[in-house]
């Protein structure tokens, strides 16, 4: 591993822009919005692995309705800071069909990621597909047609990761969002 792709690098090189209590705060608002919006009817909760699961994991404690659990493993980033293309690792199995969707993510970015998982929850026949996201970057590069219907904080246009979001395929487990310094 090269000295830049360390964890010890990426800390010594960023700051925390959201701490747990702060999430907490957010996550406990989205949970009763998406409560709002589910009007008692039972959704397919549909996490895309691997940034989402502690974020998916704490809203689903936040949302009072019963949910359906199924997830889904698409990457577009292969553990790189940026690139292209999607890779499928795991499609639903839950059948979709006229089914609500609240598809689950750490973070809307470009959007091809979420734009994508989105469009074949629809294209498996699913009547309302809902996005909910921890956080959403904030610059003029996001895909067309695609923003988040629950989202927990905006962050600036850098590098971030803790919270389920890798540096390198490490500090997943920090309990608090942090960016790289520019
Ligand atoms: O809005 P976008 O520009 O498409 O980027 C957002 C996606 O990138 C990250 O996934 P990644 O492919 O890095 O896989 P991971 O969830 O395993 O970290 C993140 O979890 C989102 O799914
Ligand atoms: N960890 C991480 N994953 C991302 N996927 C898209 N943008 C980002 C980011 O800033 N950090």
């Amino acid at each position: 591993m090269t000295a830049t792709a360390s964890l010890d690098y990426a800390l010594a090189h960023s700051e925390v822009l959201f701490t747990r209590e702060q999430l907490d705060t957010e996550i406990a608002r989205m949970g009763r919005e998406i409560d709002a919006a589910l009007d008692g009817e039972r959704p397919v909760f549909l996490t895309v692995m691997h940034g989402a699961l502690i974020f998916a994991g704490q809203l689903a404690f936040a949302i009072r309705t019963d949910l359906e659990f199924d997830y889904v493993h698409a990457t577009r980033y292969r553990g790189q800071t940026s690139g292209s293309d999607l890779h499928w690792l795991r499609r639903p199995e839950v059948p979709l069909k006229d089914r609500t969707v609240v598809l689950v993510d750490d973070i809307l970015d470009e959007g091809h990621t979420l734009k994508a998982v989105r469009d074949a929850c629809q294209e498996m026949g699913a009547k309302r597909v809902l996005l909910a996201v921890l956080c959403t970057k904030q610059h003029d590069r996001r895909a067309h047609g695609i923003e988040a219907d629950f989202n927990g904080v905006d962050l600036p246009d850098r590098y971030v990761f803790g919270y389920g979001m890798d540096y390198h395929e490490q500090a997943r487990n920090l309990p608090a969002i942090y960016a790289l310094k520019d």
